[in-house]
């Protein structure tokens, strides 16, 4: 992690037109680098302050499915700057790796087949994510990635030492998940909570600006767009009824992203 977070700061600290270069609303299929005020987690507040980047699965130009013209398909965009893509294309699918290893733990948990979840994930929409928030020393406190929970399976998400992450607990209060050496935070997602009937619950969570420049890195752990979220065996019986349509995960994510990137209603 020490080393994605030297690139990070490698790619934050380009001149700007350098940055959007790679810009995230250029972008057919949702990647690159999103400039501030981009996304918009809580609609109800001004846009989030912050930068990020943005890859998902590779998938060349020529492939069926890019051909095919899928609104999230494609290749990924990287920076010029040496060393990054490779180390951000191993880094991609060792988080998927480990995050199908926890979907594994999750199944049996809820005694369905170890690999149920883990047929799910072929070409995944999964996304790795670096983000940059620059200090804000005036404005300490000020919320700077708004309240919201996560739209996919789950999140592991590393944070460097500074903290500022909040989670809101059953109670509806927020409290601080302050950051822990070695680990990664893991959010339930929206998708987790559909197909599991709520036995894994979604976390709602923001950030707020700790006073110092931060970086975090999120993997959203997302499967394949054709997967149907269904609520699954063992998770309903007459007197706890499915709670949610069914829907494809590709709907939903594409349905997510229009209602926080302004550029996405668009297409
Ligand atoms: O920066 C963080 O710690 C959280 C980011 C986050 O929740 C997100 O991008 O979904
Ligand atoms: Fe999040």
């Amino acid at each position: 992690m020490q080393e994605l977070t030297a690139m990070a700061n490698r790619l934050f600290s380009l001149p700007m037109e350098e940055k959007l270069k790679i810009d995230i609303t250029k972008s057919t299929n949702h990647r690159g680098y999103g400039t501030f005020s981009t996304e918009q987690l809580d609609p109800s507040k001004p846009g989030d302050y912050k930068e990020t980047f943005d890859m998902q699965c590779h998938l060349e130009k020529d492939h069926p499915l890019v051909k095919a013209g899928h609104p999230l398909r494609g290749p990924n965009v990287h920076p010029d700057i040496e060393g990054w893509k490779e180390l951000l294309e191993t880094h991609y699918k060792d988080m998927q790796a480990m995050a199908l290893q926890l979907l594994r733990a999750l199944a049996l948990a809820i005694g369905i087949d170890e690999n149920f979840f883990v047929s799910k994930f072929v070409e995944p929409l999964s996304v790795f994510r670096m983000i940059h928030y620059p200090a804000l020393p005036e404005e300490k406190g000020r919320v700077v990635c708004g309240a919201h929970t996560d739209y996919g399976i789950v999140t592991l998400l590393y944070q460097d030492t500074v903290g500022g992450l909040q989670v809101r607990n059953l109670d509806g209060e927020w409290m601080d998940a302050p950051p822990v050496e070695g680990s990664f935070v893991v959010n339930i997602g929206d998708m987790m909570a559909m197909w599991s009937n709520e036995r894994y619950k979604t976390t709602s969570h923001r950030v707020l600006n700790p006073g110092v420049e931060r970086i975090s890195m999120p993997f959203f752990c997302e499967p394949n767009p054709e997967v149907e979220i269904e609520c699954l065996p063992h998770c309903h019986s007459a007197e706890n009824p499915a709670k949610f349509p069914v829907v494809k995960a590709g709907d939903w994510l594409q349905k997510r992203f229009q209602q926080t990137y302004a550029y996405r209603g668009e297409v």
